[in-house]
This record gives C-alpha cells, sequence and structure tokens, in this order.
C-alpha cells in the first residue's frame, strides 16, 4: 500500500514573538513534492510564518502538524530529525569548514550513506569545490551550500527563506534550477519566501500573499499571476 504523504499543516495559526503576534489566523497546508511560495512586502511575516513551522517563533494559538503528528510544541531539533528542513535567510554555513565538512554537518545524526553523492550531482560545483573552505565560495555557492547542506539531512519538506537574496541573475537561475531538479527528483516539497515575484509564480503550484500577516489571497500561481491588482496592492510592486 502506498504510504501517506508526509504534509506540514498550519491550523489557524496566530504567532509572533514573546506574545506579540505578528501572523494570524494562517492556515495551509504543502505535501512532498508539491510547492507553496509566500510572498508580501517587507515585514509582512513570512520569515515569522517559517519560524513558526521550525519552532523558533511563539505560536499563541492554532495547531502546527507535520507528518500526521502535532508538533506545535516539539523542539526545533525534534522537527528537523522529523524531516523538516530549513534553509534560513543569512547563509549560516561554517567559514572555517571545507565545503563537505560543512555538508557532513547537515546530516542530523544520520549515516552519511547516499546523501552526499546526491547532494554533489545536484550541485557539481560544491563537488569541484568540496576541499576548499567557506570562505572561498561566491555568494552563489555560499548559497548552493547552505541548500545542500539543508538536503543532505533529508528532508522531506524544505523551507526556503530567500535564496536568491543578493545574487546575480545568471547564479539566480543557476540555483533555481538546481532547487527545481531537487524538488522534482527528489520529491521534496517547498515552502519558497522569496522577493522576486516572478520566480516565485513560475516556481509555485499554489501562493499565498501575507499582507501585513494575514493571508490577503491564498490559491493558484497561476490565477495570482493574472490578477496584476492584488499583486500591485499586496507586494507593491510591479512584477519583474
Ligand atoms: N525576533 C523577533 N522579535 C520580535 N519581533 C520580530 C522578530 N523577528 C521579526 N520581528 C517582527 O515581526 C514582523 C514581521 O517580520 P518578518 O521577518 O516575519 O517579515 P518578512 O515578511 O519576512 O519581512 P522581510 O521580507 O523584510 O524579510 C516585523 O515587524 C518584525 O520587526
Amino acid at each position: 500500500m502506498p504510504s501517506t504523504p508526509i504534509e506540514l499543516r498550519f491550523d489557524d495559526v496566530t504567532t509572533g514573538y514573546a506574545g506579540v503576534p505578528v501572523v494570524e489566523h494562517l492556515s495551509f497546508s504543502v505535501r512532498e513534492g508539491e510547492r507553496l511560495g509566500l510572498i508580501g512586502r517587507n515585514g509582512a511575516g513570512k520569515t515569522t510564518t517559517l519560524a513558526t513551522a521550525t519552532g523558533l517563533a511563539d505560536l499563541m494559538k492554532g495547531r502546527v502538524h507535520f507528518g500526521g503528528k502535532d508538533i506545535s510544541g516539539a523542539s526545533t531539533f525534534a522537527r528537523a530529525r522529523a524531516g523538516l528542513g530549513y534553509v534560513p535567510q543569512s547563509r549560516d554555513i561554517f567559514p572555517s569548514l571545507t565545503v563537505e565538512e560543512n555538508l557532513l554537518s547537515g546530516l542530523q545524526g544520520r549515516s552519511a550513506g547516499a546523501a552526499l553523492p546526491a547532494v554533489y550531482e545536484l550541485f557539481p560545483r560544491l563537488k569541484e569545490r568540496r576541499r576548499n573552505g567557506g570562505t572561498q565560495l561566491s555568494g552563489g555557492e555560499q548559497q548552493m551550500l547552505s541548500v545542500a547542506r539543508a538536503l543532505v539531512g533529508q528532508p522531506r519538506i524544505l523551507l526556503l527563506d530567500e535564496p536568491l537574496e543578493g545574487l546575480a541573475p545568471m547564479v539566480r537561475e543557476e540555483l533555481m534550477d538546481a532547487i527545481v531538479r531537487m524538488s522534482d527528483k527528489l520529491g521534496v516539497g517547498c515552502i519558497l519566501v522569496e522577493q522576486h515575484v516572478d520566480v516565485v509564480l513560475d516556481f509555485s503550484t499554489n501562493v499565498i500573499v501575507l499582507e501585513r500577516g494575514v493571508a490577503a489571497y491564498a490559491g493558484s500561481a497561476a490565477a495570482l499571476r493574472q490578477d496584476e491588482q492584488l499583486l500591485n496592492r499586496t507586494i507593491g510592486i510591479q512584477k519583474c
């Protein structure tokens, strides 16, 4: 019998920091192999939403489920072990370690097994540079390393917080290609937070638009693409 796909689900979540709500009444779900985009102006609550999934924000109301279990009170480590991967906005790689040592640090206690070859296949550039130190990498390579390290932990759902920030257009394309291949090939579900609206619309099946902490839109990327008025109001920029 095929196993049930692993799902991350928010049920009517209100969340923030130290008792102050930032995001209110948010509900959504994303399964293995699915791609959800999360967009909104600066300060709308996108990072806070991801931080709530990883257990780094203050969940005030509602529940968070992962893989059929209520993980609302689970530690960040337990969530990662269960298969919830996170690529934070800051490229928090270890500069004093080599590329390969950085990757091994993402194993979450699992054996390396096929994880490294699979990741090197997705990111051939990292394979070429596997003995280089973290500081010897370009910005794009550091971001690839950050995504690759999360993948070594074999997540079933991966949260990506502005992975393209500060990267040149060609490098952005290369990184997005790798993320799409990863999602297709490994069947990893993704939540992508990004300022580049067109990248999110191309990547995602469904999109949530956060406006001051509330979902102003939740639905298909294709329908949102047609709604210039909503995009202009909620994102504040023309699509580029
Ligand atoms: N650790 C924190 N403690 C208290 N308030 C915070 C913390 N992190 C973020 N905030 C506040 O929560 C609100 C939402 O921030 P958040 O980072 O979730 O927005 P965002 O949509 O990801 O914005 P950006 O696009 O600028 O990254 C902001 O008002 C911010 O000041």
